[in-house]
């Protein structure tokens, strides 16, 4: 994609505010108006006391040249503010657009992508489009309207004079052009580098307890280092090839100057021109200087803005795998899941799951066991539709799950994850995910119902803590189980409950995931087999395959199945392993 396909890839973000922009248009024409008429005032005032015309006629020559200035003064301000307002109106919908994207995307998607990359393109870059529209923008139409303004009045007094003005600027701003490929480059060299340390830093942040416990905090340091280097770097070129472009201009700028005094002195000593006439081309060189400066100056922000924009529309070309599409609802009630020859890679053409097959009843639980990495969270990734199967068909329901619309399917299953996510606000905020719609009697019964009733107790308005502080990670679990109790669906998948959590506590989530299960079809994936004591049915992964599945009390009466093997095993303590029962 060419750059000038990608500034013009602006222009359908204006169609939204058009009528705003078309103000903006004419207020700005208004503006340019003024500041080329204002010289020709002068230029009359200048003849005329050459002239020597009565001072009443050059005073008020004067008043109308001040209320000239004045008035260009004011639609310059309300030239600036109307833009501000309309860049933001024009890019807050773009933010939203974007938000709304990236966050339908795949699960993939983001796990390739730090949250920091995300909120620079979604924020950093958008800013950097809206200062394109809102000061750029206007900046150039009014230079633009402003350098054929002062070419249309010179060529009317003198075409010769015309086109050597048309020659100067086209010659001018073609040399800052030119010389602007360097820095374009740089330019995105630089903003690359620093979405990389600010994606780097959000990350080892987010990482930080696991760094400093591993002993890796100097690793990431040194990596933080190396990327500041790498910022600095590209901030430097940038930098100096500005530095570049800012040098041909003021030569260009003094040229012009130079030129124009001489030209208008031969001109009137010729008697060819006025002195009048000769002051209005100096003062027209003089504003031609700001525009010049500012391709400079605001060629920064084009520049910035370019690479922000190319990168906003790859963003928003990335389509997500897991389409929206579904039309079709499941019968109310507990769901059915059933796997056919299901397969699934991360698209890495290495198949994570082979070949799955499984019928899960409506109402039934199954437990999925099996050594890490064997794919258990991948067989619930596809029952959440998190991912798309790559051979095979998942149903739910007995509908195909890309037929169930998403908004459907998120409502009517849930997940406790692994790893819970808490949120810097009230118990009730972390328990309804915000949704303001629950009674208070809801969230405490959801949180009674979960073991957390001290946690309602003491009132579900209080404060849980900067980042859910005070709360165990099988609190923590807990409390995603209340979310889910709140939210009461027809599926359940429990993603490791009992990780991590010391035996009381993981008798306080085994009795909330009795209550969980009732009424509901739910998937429990655990290390622990104790877990799975109150499940219905029992599926063995190994390497990606189901290698068992049957009723739990068939497979534990089966001496010779996996199952009863895996529960000897965790039986027997001198074999047992010591970290978790099957990990
Ligand atoms: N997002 C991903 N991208 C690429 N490969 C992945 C991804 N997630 C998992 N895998 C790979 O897929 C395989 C199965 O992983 P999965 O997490 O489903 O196993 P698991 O049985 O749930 O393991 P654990 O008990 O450790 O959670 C592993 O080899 C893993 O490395």
């Amino acid at each position: 994609m060419s750059s000038d396909r990608r500034v013009s890839a602006v222009l359908p973000l204006l169609r939204p505010q058009a009528g705003r922009w078309a103000a903006l248009g004419v207020l700005t024409a208004f503006g340019a108006g003024l500041t080329v008429i204002g010289p020709l005032v002068v230029r009359s005032i200048v003849d005329r006391a050459v002239e020597g015309t009565d001072a009443d006629t050059i005073r008020r020559l004067a008043f109308v040249f001040l209320v000239i200035v004045i008035a260009a003064q004011v639609v310059s301000v309300l030239v600036a503010r109307s833009a501000t307002y309309a860049a933001w109106a024009t890019t807050n919908e773009l933010r939203m657009r974007m938000a709304r994207h990236v966050l339908g995307l795949d699960h993939e998607f983001h796990r390739q992508h730090t949250p920091g990359e995300l909120i620079q393109r979604v924020d950093g870059d958008v800013t950097s489009v809206s200062d394109l529209l809102g000061r750029v923008l206007p900046k150039a139409v009014g230079s633009a309207i402003l350098v054929a303004g002062m070419v249309i009045v010179v060529s009317a007094i003198d075409w010769r004079i015309g086109v050597g003005m048309a020659v100067y600027v086209v010659a001018a701003v073609a040399a800052v052009l030119v010389m602007r490929h360097r820095a374009v480059e740089e330019s995105a060299d630089e903003m690359g580098a620093y979405a990389r340390l600010y994606g780097g830093i959000e990350e080892r942040l987010n990482a930080s307890e696991d760094l400093r416990a591993n002993g890796a905090g100097s690793h990431a340091m040194w990596r933080f280092v190396e990327d500041s280097a790498g910022a600095l770097d590209r901030s430097v070129r940038r930098e100096s090839a500005f530095l570049g472009m800012w040098w041909g201009v003021q030569g260009a700028v003094v040229g012009g100057v130079v030129a124009s005094v001489l030209a208008g002195a031969v001109l009137v000593s010729n008697g060819a021109i006025t002195v009048g006439t000769a002051f209005l081309l100096f003062q027209y060189v003089l504003l031609i200087q700001r525009p010049l400066e500012e391709v400079v100056h605001e060629l920064e922000t084009v520049q910035k803005a370019t690479g922000a924009m190319r990168r906003v529309l790859a963003l928003m070309q990335v389509e997500p795998t897991v389409l929206d599409h579904g039309r079709t609802s499941p019968a109310a009630g507990p769901l059915a899941i059933e796997f056919s020859s299901v397969s699934f890679d991360y698209g890495d053409d290495d198949p994570v799951l082979h070949d799955v097959d499984l019928t899960l009843q409506a109402g039934r639980s199954v437990g999925v066991v099996g050594r890490t990495g064997s794919g258990k969270t991948t067989f619930s990734r596809l029952v959440l539709r998190l991912v798309e199967a790559t051979a095979g068909q998942v149903n739910v329901g007995g509908v195909p799950i890309a037929d169930v619309p998403m908004r459907e399917l998120r409502r009517r299953a849930a997940l406790v994850p692994q790893e819970v996510e808490l949120f810097n606000g009230t118990i009730r905020e972390n328990v309804t995910l915000f949704d303001s719609r629950h009674s208070d009697a809801a969230v405490a019964d959801a949180l009674h119902s979960v073991g957390l009733g001290a946690l309602a107790d003491g009132g579900i308005d209080r404060p849980l803590g900067g980042g859910g502080a005070g709360l165990s990670a099988g609190e923590a679990q807990l409390l995603a189980m209340a979310r889910v109790w709140l939210r009461d669906p027809d599926l359940v998948v429990l993603d490791e409950a009992t990780a991590r959590v010391d035996p009381v506590t993981e008798r306080r989530i085994e009795e909330a995931m009795r209550e969980l299960m009732r009424g509901r079809t739910t998937i429990v994936i655990a290390h622990r087999l104790s877990t799975l004591s109150e499940v219905d049915d029992i599926a063995v992964f190994e390497a990606g395959r189901i290698v068992e599945f049957g009723a739990r009390e068939t497979l534990v009466a089966d001496p010779d199945g996996r199952f009863r093997r895996l529960l000897d095993l965790a039986l027997e303590p001198d074999r047992a392993p010591s970290e978790g029962m099957l990990a």
